[in-house]
């Protein structure tokens, strides 16, 4: 299709999609308020088949998963993490001093990670999350999870990082036993990281009652492709973002009919040997776009779909990414395979989905921070804006206002 046979299409699929969860979201939202732990419990059978008697993870159990790890996992583990550090760490926001003013940052107290585990294990989203938070300074980190086998990745890299609160619950559940509280799960300050449709949704409605990072739901992948790109490659990447789940999508953009064909056919060649296929299948067969135009229609369509992936493997990659305005991250050449970024480049892989890159960005130590400015005036500046202040207090009506800004004019404060 062209550019704007997609615009068309996409924009009556956003409308339809925002509201399919809706319905169901909101009764567990207001289950687990009303039921706290007990509702929990019920959804945990309904939802994932598990009967759980208590819903905190003993340390001992995370320590046990680690010490379980091969020698290489946990290398990767510590490489990884080490990696991540340094970058959150470069890019944290330091406190300004201007004169008369001063803006600074503190680190949120209270913080509850969502780490997925529906259809597969996420550690690289235990690291992608954690180690941000930190960097910041957090003090309290308190983890749910739909994480259930003894032994498991995520417990031990929760180990790694030194989390002691880990409960395993998952889905809408989960996002409102944070945001209300349990008698097990406390209620934080902010909810961050990623998850499924029903995990983005409850972060969405919760919002207000707590903070939220983003809306960081079903992966999404855009890939914009010339003759220079190696095809074969490209197929593992459009696979890699589909295996994530059914309601993952992936759009393919390029100024050749030719070349669009040509990847269709390898992806129709190399579907069935997939280890996920079946969720591969699904997301392909729903979410999956091929979409031909000429250069300028085609960064405009980009920029309106806003993807939480853009990769780049395009010989005039550098123009193309000058012109990208909305993405939660961008991946340039053969060698920045999105895959890659999944685990190891740095930047957070907790990423904004469905469009939302139009006004969000991607999880960094700085969400971790909230900001404030102290105004600190000399008299001098204070005698020279009072008369504005009081000019726009009169406007306004607001004697009180008026006269707090009055009776300090003129007096000089010996
Ligand atoms: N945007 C990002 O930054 C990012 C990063 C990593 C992963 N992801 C996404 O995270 C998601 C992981 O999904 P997942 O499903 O494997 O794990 P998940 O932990 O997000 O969701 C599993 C939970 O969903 C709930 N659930 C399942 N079916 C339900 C139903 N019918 N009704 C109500 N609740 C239900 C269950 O409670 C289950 O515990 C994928 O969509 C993946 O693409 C996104
Ligand atoms: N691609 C996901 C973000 O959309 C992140 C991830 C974790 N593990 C593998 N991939
Ligand atoms: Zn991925």
């Amino acid at each position: 299709m062209n550019a704007q046979e997609f615009l068309t299409l996409f924009q009556k699929k956003e409308v339809s999609q925002s509201f399919d969860y809706y319905d169901d979201v909101v009764a567990i939202l207001k289950e687990v308020r009303e039921n706290k732990d007990e509702a929990l419990k019920t959804y945990s059978q309904q939802f994932d088949q598990q009967t759980l008697t208590s819903l905190k993870v003993p340390v001992e159990k995370l320590k046990a998963s680690y010490d379980t790890l091969e020698p290489q996992v946990k290398a990767s583990l510590e490489t990884i993490k080490a990696r991540i550090e340094a970058y959150e760490t470069a890019i944290k926001y330091q406190d300004k001093s201007l004169g008369e003013f001063r803006y600074v940052y503190r680190p949120l107290e209270k913080v509850g990670v969502y780490v997925p585990g529906g259809t597969a294990l996420y550690p690289s989203s235990v690291l992608m999350t954690v180690v941000p938070a930190l960097v910041a300074g957090v003090s309290e980190i308190h983890v749910v999870t739909p994480t259930f086998s003894d032994n498991n990745i995520t417990f031990a890299t929760l180990y790694l990082c030194g989390v002691e609160n880990v409960y395993t619950v998952g889905g809408a559940q989960a996002i409102a036993a944070l945001a209300y509280g349990t008698e097990t799960v406390p209620k934080v300050d902010k909810i961050v990281g990623p998850g499924n449709a029903y995990v983005a949704l409850a972060k969405r409605l919760v919002f207000g009652q707590v903070g939220i990072d983003m809306i960081a739901g079903p992966s999404e992948i855009l890939l914009y492709i010339d003759e220079t790109a190696d095809l074969d490659a490209v197929v593992t990447d459009v696979f890699a973002q589909a295996e994530h789940d059914a309601n993952a999508r992936t759009f393919v953009l390029t100024e050749s009919e030719h070349l669009l064909q040509q990847l269709e056919e390898k992806i129709q060649d190399q579907l069935a040997k997939q280890v996920r296929a079946d969720i591969i299948s699904l997301s392909l067969k729903n979410n999956h776009y091929g979409i031909v135009d000429k250069r300028d229609n085609l960064i405009a369509v980009l920029n309106q779909i806003a993807p939480e992936h853009v990769s780049i493997q395009h010989q005039d990659s550098a123009a193309i990414i000058a012109a990208i305005n909305y993405a939660g991250a961008v991946f340039e050449g053969h060698y920045s395979p999105e895959a890659i970024g999944d685990y190891a480049a740095g930047p957070s892989h907790v990423l904004p989905t469905n469009r939302t890159a139009r006004f969000s960005h991607g999880l960094n130590v700085n969400d971790f921070l909230t900001s404030h400015a102290v105004i600190s005036l000399t008299e001098t500046t204070y005698q020279t804006i009072v008369g504005a202040a009081e000019t726009i207090a009169a406007k306004e009506g607001l004697d009180a206002h008026y006269q707090s800004l009055a009776i300090r004019k003129g007096k000089p404060n010996d």
